[in-house]
Formats: C-alpha cells, sequence, structure tokens
C-alpha cells in the first residue's frame, strides 16, 4: 500500500493551479491542470498542427517505448468555460510524485481550442472526477486516482490549494498537520460525475449563517466560486460600490475597503472565504476596481466550488466513505 504527494503551484491571480506529471518511457515531463471536474487525463501532443502549440510541453507517443496506441478510441471535451479539445488515445506509463500507473489512458490531444494554445503554462488536464464522464469512444477510460487508489493506503486524496504560493495535492492519507481544527464531513453525490455535495447555508460577513441549500461541486479546475444569483446578489449588496459589470461579465468593486467575508454551512461545519480572496484581481492598472472572486452560477445548473473556495481550506476527496471533508488551515 502506498501514498503520494505532489507540489501544485498557483498561476497569476491562483487562476488556476499547474502540477508535474511524467508519462512514458523515457519518462517525459509536463506540467498540467489536476481538475476535479472533469476525468480526462488529456495533454499536449505532437500530433497537433505546430500553429496550436505556443510553448507548451508535448507528450510524443513515438519517443516513448511503453506507450501502445488504443486503436479506434478518440475523446472529446468541453469544459464550463467554453474551452475545448480532442485526439486520440495511447495506454502509457504515468506517474505522479512517487506514484505510478503503468496503464494509464493518455489522451493526446490533435486539437485544443485557443484558451489552451493561448495558456503557455499549461500543458494538458489531469481528471480527478468519477471515470462515469470520461469523454473516451466507444470505451470510457479510468482516471489516474482511479487506476491507483487499489494501490493506496486509503482511497482518497487531499487538496492544499494556497493563495499565491505553492499547495500540494496528497494520494493516499491525510495529513494531520496540513489543517487545524476539525474536518466536516458531508456526504458527495457523484451521480453526474463530480464532487457533488450541498451545503445548507450561508453568511455575509459575521452575520448568523442563513438556512439556504446549495447544491454545487467541488472543482479545483474553475477559478471562482460560482453561486446562484440571489445569493451573489446578497452579498454584494453589503459590498460597497460593487455593481454587475456586463464589460467585465460579473461583479466589480472597488479594490478598497477589503470586502466582507463569505461563509458557507458544510453539514455541522462552516468555511469562511477571507474577504480578500473575493477581491479575485484588479481590472484597471491603477488597481482601482477589482473582479469579484464569487460570481452567478446562472446557466450551468448547478453551484462551483472554485479555487476561490477550496483554497481557504484543506479538503479532502474521499472515494470510499463517498464524501467530502472541508478543514481550515
Ligand atoms: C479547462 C477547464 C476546466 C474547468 C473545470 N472543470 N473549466 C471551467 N475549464
Amino acid at each position: 500500500r502506498q501514498t503520494g504527494t505532489v507540489e501544485t503551484d498557483a498561476e497569476k491571480h491562483d487562476v488556476e493551479y499547474l502540477t508535474p506529471i511524467s508519462i512514458g518511457t523515457p519518462p517525459q515531463d509536463l506540467i498540467v491542470d489536476f481538475d476535479t471536474g472533469s476525468s480526462d487525463l488529456w495533454v499536449f501532443s505532437t500530433e497537433m498542427a505546430a500553429k496550436d502549440i505556443k510553448g507548451q510541453a508535448v507528450y510524443d507517443p513515438n519517443n516513448s517505448s511503453t506507450s501502445e496506441k488504443l486503436q479506434g478510441s478518440t475523446w472529446q471535451i468541453t469544459y464550463g468555460d467554453g474551452s475545448s479539445s480532442s485526439g486520440d488515445v495511447y495506454l502509457d506509463t504515468v506517474t505522479i510524485g512517487n506514484l505510478t500507473v503503468p496503464n494509464q489512458a493518455v489522451e493526446a490531444a490533435k486539437k485544443v481550442s485557443d484558451e489552451f494554445t493561448d495558456d503557455p503554462n499549461n500543458d494538458g488536464l489531469l481528471g480527478l472526477g468519477f471515470s462515469s464522464i470520461n469523454t473516451v469512444q466507444p470505451t470510457p477510460q479510468n482516471t489516474f486516482f482511479d487506476n491507483v487508489k487499489k494501490n493506496l493506503d486509503t482511497p482518497l486524496f487531499t487538496t492544499d490549494l494556497k493563495h499565491g504560493a505553492p499547495g500540494s495535492y496528497n494520494f493516499g492519507y491525510i495529513d494531520p498537520a496540513a489543517y487545524i481544527g476539525n474536518i466536516s464531513w458531508t456526504p458527495v453525490d457523484n451521480s453526474q460525475g463530480f464532487w457533488g455535495f450541498t451545503s445548507p447555508g450561508y453568511a455575509v460577513g459575521t452575520e448568523t449563517l442563513r438556512n439556504h441549500s446549495i447544491s454545487g461541486i467541488a472543482d479545483t479546475g474553475t477559478t471562482l466560486l460560482l453561486l446562484p444569483k440571489s445569493i451573489v446578489k446578497a452579498y454584494y449588496s453589503e459590498v460597497q460600490g460593487a455593481q454587475y459589470d456586463s464589460s467585465q461579465g460579473g461583479y466589480v468593486f472597488p479594490c478598497s475597503p477589503t470586502p466582507p467575508d463569505f461563509v458557507f454551512g458544510v453539514n455541522n461545519g462552516i468555511v469562511t472565504v477571507p474577504g480578500d480572496m473575493v477581491l479575485y484581481a484588479p481590472i484597471d492598472s491603477a488597481n482601482q476596481n477589482c473582479f469579484g472572486g464569487i460570481q452567478s452560477d446562472t446557466g450551468i445548473g448547478f453551484s462551483i466550488f472554485g479555487d476561490v473556495a477550496l483554497k481557504t481550506s484543506f479538503v479532502v476527496f474521499d472515494a470510499g466513505g463517498l464524501q467530502l471533508g472541508w478543514a481550515a488551515k
């Protein structure tokens, strides 16, 4: 039985968190976006047109003695932000930290949308959602976590994302030094392939928790905290000068003073998003106005507890108990 840990680096404004992996023999090193909101491991590859590669590292299956083409298999994925990619599939050795999966489905991109081409630091995505939503056809493939979990001390992974600093993904163990207080546990609904859960309520600033069921997913691949419009309006009604700016596509407000904290419930515990983390990023060079880290989930069908929520906490993604654990740190 094994455990593993790997460091993940926050990009500018914590827009995404990038983590090193190795693929093939000899190992090819790529840096990818670990995404609990999807279930495909896909990478930039030598099968892409050169014009679509701008600085990214690529996987070359022909340069790996352990790659084996999954004949006839293809994949195509479109994410909530409209970005997309597609290609074909190889089985190859994938290593994350000290954990190795010998026959991991590695989805080699042939096409990627501009959002990926224009993100030079990101070489692909590693899905940590449930394998039921893997897009490989005709036979969906397992995620790295699903393949490695039988070798783990316990079938879980934890996230410790940080604000503007390297964090970590741990596999197979809960590091007691990584959090403070108690872990609040809540059951996971994986019927849509996500780490879904329902929060019992929220509070703005220091007020008491309002009862308001919020059903959403824990999604490391989404940058912001996307909540029901009514809650977002209630929050920004308490932020001086906040307004919905259609040109920015969300609520903006003066970067000073620091806005109130946002609190959401997890079972009988709470998670506090500090006001300074709701200050997502300045929208002007004078840093006068800021784009909010809390925005509406309108049109998605559920809320998304993305990096703005996750980086406040140490979070346990427990596939054994089918539960999420949130703790302060
Ligand atoms: C590339 C990517 C991943 C995700 C979240 N699952 N989004 C919204 N975009």
